[in-house]
């Protein structure tokens, strides 16, 4: 006998995805299930980017609907598709940018802007379209981070073109000013350059902005909480109670503008000897998670203190490329799986769909 459509889909409750921790009928991404004698197919739609996952993914699948009683033939078409979400009230969207991910500190030297390049790394590699707009204004890193030495070019004579460094669109004050020169900015000029870079850029389709804050939590970092329209923070911290009580007041500050914090990323956790290999936790045991229990927020994952990461970024080429395979690669794309994942569990952004709402007399 044929097996059924409700069969099918009490074996597909029983599998877990890696990611969400859900099963696929819960998060609705089985769909379409068809059933032709022996042979059964579903399709299984992601709303992550997951491309190093989607053949384990599609295995898994397979091998669990070939345990039905009836079924010889499965077939799992397993994709992703990443759609906008929703951000602050009254602030105005970007056009062709589904998400903005601010990464954000509390304090300086913490490796915010080397998460961010390679959280941006990491999704692009797991195959989203990427941008990463470099809004550090102070200090702009990601020109040299991203090995970009160009300067962009506008080919519309309105707005700049975005430069791309290792396939990810990037914008940043540095690719426009002498970074060696230094710049007096005052807190007005600040949000206006930004603003600027912001949507003065053409941007092309991307799936997820990431835009590398500057760090701190004063005015400035509140205003430009407030204009640019953000679908997510993640607060980036060392485990020092120094840098985890700043990372506090990043928190509360997004907070304050109704940003939802996606969670946070601790880095520089644990140093690993190069030489012998002896683990040593430098700054501390635990703060990240704590703080993350005290204010119910995900904990994203710790990033080791490793010499490799450092010189990496500092050669333009962040480790998410130039090691592709290793460790630390490995937690940059969870870290970026988590990401997506819970930006993909807000609320999807329905201004655009909304009929006009027209009142009239007759
Ligand atoms: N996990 C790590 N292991 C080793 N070195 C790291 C790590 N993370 C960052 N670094 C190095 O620490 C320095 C500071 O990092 P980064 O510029 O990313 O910090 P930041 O928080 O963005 O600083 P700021 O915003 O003040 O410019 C850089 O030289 C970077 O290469």
């Amino acid at each position: 006998m044929a097996v059924s459509e409700l069969q099918v889909q009490s074996a597909l409750k029983e599998l877990i995805d890696p990611n969400t921790h859900k099963d696929y009928v819960t998060t609705k991404s089985a769909r379409n299930i068809k059933i032709d004698g022996d042979a059964v197919s579903v399709d299984i739609a992601l709303g992550y980017p997951a491309q190093s996952q989607l053949a384990t993914i599609k295995q898994q699948v397979e091998d669990k609907l070939k345990t039905l009683d009836g079924v010889s033939k499965a077939t799992a078409n397993v994709s992703f598709k990443i759609v906008s979400h929703s951000v602050q009230r009254g602030v105005k969207l970007i056009p062709n940018v589904k998400n903005i991910i601010a990464v954000a500190s509390g304090k300086g030297g913490v490796g915010k802007s080397t998460t961010a390049v390679n959280l941006a790394l990491a999704l692009a590699a797991e195959g989203a379209r990427v941008g990463m707009l470099d809004a550090d204004i102070y200090g702009p890193s990601q020109p040299t981070m991203l090995g970009i030495t160009d300067k962009p070019e506008s080919t519309d004579g309105k707005n700049l073109d975005p430069l791309i460094g290792h396939g990810i669109q990037a914008m940043s004050i540095g690719f426009l000013i002498d970074v060696e020169t230094p710049m007096v900015w005052r807190g007005p000029m600040v949000t206006q350059a930004l603003e600027q870079l912001l949507n003065n850029t053409n941007w092309n389709e991307l799936d997820y902005l990431v835009v590398d804050l500057p760090p701190g939590t004063g005015d400035i970092q509140l205003t430009l909480a407030q204009r640019v329209p953000v679908t997510g923070a993640v607060i980036v911290t060392t485990p020092q109670d120094i840098a985890l009580i700043d990372a506090r007041k990043g928190l509360k500050m997004f907070e304050k503008v109704g940003i939802p914090i996606i969670g946070v990323v601790e880095n520089m956790s644990l140093h690993i000897c190069s030489n012998c290999g002896h683990e040593e936790r430098i700054f501390g045991e635990g703060g990240g998670e704590r703080m993350c229990r005290d204010y119910n927020v995900e904990f994203l994952g710790a990033l080791p203190l490793d010499s490799s990461i450092r010189a990496d970024t500092d050669s333009g080429k962040p480790s998410v490329v130039s090691d592709p395979d290793g460790r630390v690669t490995e937690i940059y794309k969870q870290i970026a799986r988590r990401v997506a994942v819970k930006i993909g569990e807000t609320a999807v952004d329905h201004s655009a769909k909304f009929p006009n709402i027209v009142i009239s007399n007759t």
